[in-house]
């Protein structure tokens, strides 16, 4: 396709040299009063249509390698959010990256970048044509071309910092309407909703003028390239114009004849035309300069995550190496030098008061924050980010996540190959065998369909259906009653000795089952793992 797109974008150029030579020989036959002109007549219209036929090829073939390249880029910021790159990104910072920066590179690459090469070349190729008949005319196309480079690098800078507020406007627009409309009941519960609509509103007024303050850099830069091109076709027709009514004898211009002249003429506009179109395309460059930078960290950062992780048999061996933790901004110290080590199999439970830190420690765990200092090993090893521990660890969390399916399908997300009679065996053990619609009960993303308690007991029966060798579960048996918290403590008993178990609970029955404990303190004292039991 990109082949195609140079080829069909460089027949531009020799067709325009001889397009303008076809109608010079035309103008001069008609005004000598030729007889038979049906040569160039038709030469020239075989032309015409061939430089229409090349201009939609290319326009085609331009729409098509800018499709595939976004396609190419957004399969690759896809995969990288997919294996967790990006962490910090919001919802709307990673939709502006895979739709809005991904086209923006598709559209530089077949574009801009495509235009550079053939005005370069289509430069060199009208150079050749003005300067095999009249060299004054070829100083002149050689020292007004550069004027469009250089005045296109003098507003470079501009153009780029105008590209990148653009860019960084349209990131927060779009995480800021995203995070409106996922609140939207919350916001009309509270009837929100007119001053929520006009805070998106002056968002994306910022927005609209950081867009207009782009097309003002982009459409003044033409509109002086415009002038200066002019300029030069002006200086041209001087020079000729001069010749033909022999009013100066400087250069070959006396020898000119007027289909000569004429030609010269005509290919003036034809010289500066590739040159335009680059500058009329410089803002794609500067877009897509923005959108590199933007998707590069996250695309690195994709690369390193792209091995895929060996998933440990046997239940992993937990160390915590003087961790300590505070969220960025916040005046307290959630953990202080925390050591201790859980040995395989084992569990350990984590206790405190509400607020302490003990889902802070589970995240610091798991992967999904990552420690100020101190090292968290699992079996010895650094413990990996989540998206490299795929397999090597199950979570339910208070606030679990599920996919648009059916409760079977959000279990064989931790099981696929496992049989309906080993998802029926987990669900009995988490108190869930009495679900409308078994196992086809229907989820949403959030567990609509089920009531909260039910949507964390799923979830807890998803991690206990793992095979993976670290469980990591926080208030698995909050708000339950005495009956159902005892079958799920059972169903935790059977899993000790296979699994490592880490688990953060109030309750005092389900921490009956500590091998270890860690009571998470107010303060930042340092914490020592202490043998329970
Ligand atoms: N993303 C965050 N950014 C800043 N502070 C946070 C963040 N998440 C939690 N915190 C703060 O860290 C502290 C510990 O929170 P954490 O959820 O770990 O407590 P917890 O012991 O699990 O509480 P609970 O028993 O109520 O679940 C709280 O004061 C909380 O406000």
């Amino acid at each position: 396709m990109v082949r195609w797109l140079y080829l069909s974008a460089l027949a531009d150029t020799p067709l325009a040299i001889v397009q303008a030579g076809l109608l010079a020989w035309l103008a001069a036959g008609l005004l000598n009063s030729e007889p038979s002109l049906w040569l160039p007549a038709s030469l020239l219209l075989l032309t015409l249509a061939l430089r229409a036929l090349a201009g939609a090829a290319r326009a085609r073939f331009s729409a098509g390698a800018a499709a595939d390249i976004g396609q190419a880029v957004r399969n690759a910021v896809a995969e990288a959010l997919l294996r967790g790159a990006g962490g910090t990104l919001t919802a709307g910072e990673a939709s502006t990256a895979l739709l809005e920066q991904a086209g923006a590179v598709g559209r530089y690459h077949a574009g801009f970048a495509v235009q550079r090469r053939v005005a370069s070349l289509a430069t060199v190729l009208f150079l050749l044509a003005a300067f095999s008949v009249d060299w004054i005319v070829g100083v002149i196309f050689l020292c007004t071309a550069p004027l469009i480079p250089v005045f296109m690098m003098l507003v470079g800078s501009g153009a780029q910092r105008a590209a990148d507020r653009q860019l960084e406007s349209l990131r927060f627009l779009g995480g800021y309407f995203l995070d409106r409309l996922r609140g939207v009941l919350t916001l009309r519960a509270f009837a929100r909703e007119a001053a929520e609509q006009q805070a998106v509103d002056t968002v994306n007024g910022e927005y609209r003028k950081h867009t207009m303050k782009v097309l003002r850099i982009a459409f003044l830069t033409s509109a002086v390239l415009e002038l200066f091109a002019a300029l030069s076709v002006a200086l041209v027709a001087l020079y000729v114009g001069l010749h033909l009514l022999n009013l100066i004898a400087i250069g070959p211009g006396p020898r000119l004849d007027f289909a000569t002249g004429l030609w010269l003429l005509l290919l003036a506009p034809e010289f500066y035309q590739p040159l335009r179109q680059l500058a009329a395309g410089y803002h794609d460059r500067a877009a897509a300069h923005a959108a590199a930078e933007a998707l590069a960290p996250l695309l690195e950062e994709g690369d390193t995550t792209s091995a895929p992780a060996n998933v440990s048999a046997t239940a992993t061996t937990l160390t915590l190496d003087q961790v300590s933790f505070r969220y960025p901004g916040s005046e307290e110290t959630l953990l202080h030098d925390c050591s201790l080590t859980v040995t395989a199999g084992a569990c350990l439970v984590l206790r405190g008061d509400s607020g302490t830190g003990k889902s802070t420690l589970l995240k610091l765990i798991a992967g999904l924050l990552a420690p100020d200092t101190g090292e968290i090993g699992h079996n010895g090893r650094p413990a990996p980010l989540l998206a490299q521990a795929t397999g090597n660890l199950a979570w339910a969390g208070q606030h679990p996540w599920f996919i648009h399916g059916t409760v079977a399908d959000n279990l064989r997300l931790a099981a696929p190959d496992a049989d309906d009679a080993a998802l029926h065996q987990v669900l009995a053990e988490c108190g869930l065998n009495h679900l409308p619609a078994g196992l086809d009960t229907a989820l949403d993303e959030n567990g609509g369909g089920l009531s909260g308690g039910q949507g964390r007991r799923l979830a807890l029966a998803r991690a206990l259906l793992s095979p993976a060798p670290l469980l990591l579960l926080d208030e698995p048996t909050a708000e339950l009653d005495e009956t159902l918290e005892q079958r799920i403590i059972a169903a935790l008993r059977a899993r000790k000795g296979q699994r490592t178990l880490v688990i953060a609970t109030h309750s005092p029955a389900l921490a009956t089952l500590a091998d270890q404990s860690l009571w998470l303190g107010p303060s930042p004292v340092s914490m020592e793992g202490q043998a329970h039991g």
